[in-house]
């Protein structure tokens, strides 16, 4: 049995991919390399160079491979890019994810855990957050990924597809054996963007907001490992093939960190006093939003390992100088 990893190139995908492989699971990923690499795939693991929207080459893997579970990142995730172009956010993540169900279950696959995300709940009136929280995205990124779950929620009463969609939080951190991290070149993360004018990749960085109604008055986020976001699909798939219901679950610590407090710890770990010039709000941006995740752990039995924003700043400082060598050699 083969696990279709869609988005298996990119962040949090390639990440996943070596998950399962640790798992002594069969994955075949489907990437079309708009964001990810083609490094980031391991030499074993086939890597199909296509679109997940393309019903013709989903027939063709299908047929191919015996697939009876796929975990779908794939997809577009910058938010005021979404802002701009909210067309190709609807058709890339949303008419696409269509596509990619009608032939799932003209396939008869079994299972599919989707990517979903905190921006669902927009700016939620209480934290830590849970999933029965009113659902108010607010950027047609959020609204993107929201249409996916209730598509989901659709199909799996009329068909034999049975689902978990993750809500994550604010993703972070890289391999704690070095083999992947967060790759974009321009990504806008608080941490990657830390770390980069940690290591001088970058003058410096600012600050979006001090005026926030929080305890520093900048904006508190949950911030999760990768690995242990990897996990959590693991813990997801064993619920699915154990004849599970579908669920919705948040996946996060349930504890926040301001923005201070991350650019704190990033000089703490390295060690380097960078400068950081405090600005205006970023638009969108909520002041705060912690995932509660007690259902996570007593539906699916997850358990975070790498809770500790230590080391997942270490583990991104790690990741990032490994990057700028492979950058600087043209790998
Ligand atoms: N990074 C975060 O903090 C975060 C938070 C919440 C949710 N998510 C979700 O997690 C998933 C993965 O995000 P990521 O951070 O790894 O991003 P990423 O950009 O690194 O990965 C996305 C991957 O999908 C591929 N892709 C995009 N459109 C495609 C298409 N039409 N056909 C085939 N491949 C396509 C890209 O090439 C890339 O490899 C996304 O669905 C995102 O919405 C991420
Ligand atoms: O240079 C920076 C970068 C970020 N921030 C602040 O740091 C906090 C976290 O920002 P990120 O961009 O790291 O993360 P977001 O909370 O905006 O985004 C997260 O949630 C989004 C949905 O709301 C998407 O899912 C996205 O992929 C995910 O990382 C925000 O208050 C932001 O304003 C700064 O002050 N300076």
């Amino acid at each position: 049995m083969t696990i279709l990893v869609t988005g298996g190139a990119g962040y949090i995908g390639s990440h996943m991919t070596l998950e399962l492989l640790d798992a002594g699971e069969k994955v075949v990923v489907l990437d079309d390399l708009s964001t990810g690499f083609r490094w980031a795939v391991p030499e074993e693991v086939p890597l199909i160079v296509g679109d997940f929207g393309d019903a013709a080459l989903l027939r063709d893997i299908f047929a191919r491979h015996d697939v009876q579970s796929i975990i779908h990142f794939a997809a577009k995730i910058v938010v005021p890019e979404s802002v701009a172009d909210p067309l190709g956010y609807y058709s890339n993540n949303t008419a696409k994810a269509r596509a990619l169900l009608e032939a799932a279950v003209e396939a008869g696959v079994k299972r599919i855990i989707f990517s979903s995300t905190a921006a669902v709940y927009g700016d939620p009136e209480h934290n830590p957050v849970t999933e029965d929280e009113s659902l108010k995205p607010v950027s047609p990124y959020g609204r993107s990924k929201l249409m996916v779950e209730w598509m989901l929620e659709d199909v799996s009463r009329a068909h034999d597809l049975a689902y978990v969609a993750l809500r994550y939080f604010n993703v972070a951190g890289a391999d704690p054996k070095g083999r992947s991290g967060q790759s974009t070149p321009k990504a806008t993360h608080l941490i990657k963007v830390a770390v980069q004018a940690a290591l001088g990749l970058r003058p410096g960085m600012q600050v979006f907001g001090t005026d926030y109604p929080t305890p520093d008055g900048t904006c508190l986020r949950d911030y999760i490992h990768v690995t242990d976001l990897a996990r959590a699909h693991l813990d997801a798939l064993r619920h699915l093939r154990g004849g599970g219901e579908s669920l919705v679950c948040n996946c996060g610590y349930a504890h926040g960190f301001s923005v201070l407090e991350v650019i704190e710890t990033v000089k703490r770990v390295s060690g380097v006093d960078f400068p950081v010039e405090f600005a205006g709000r970023r638009p969108g941006d909520p002041a705060a939003i912690v995932a509660a995740n007690d259902r996570i752990r007593s539906r699916l039995g997850w358990t975070p390992r790498h809770d500790d924003l230590e080391t997942i700043v270490r583990q991104a400082l790690d990741w990032e100088r490994k990057l700028a060598v492979r950058n600087e050699s043209g790998a």
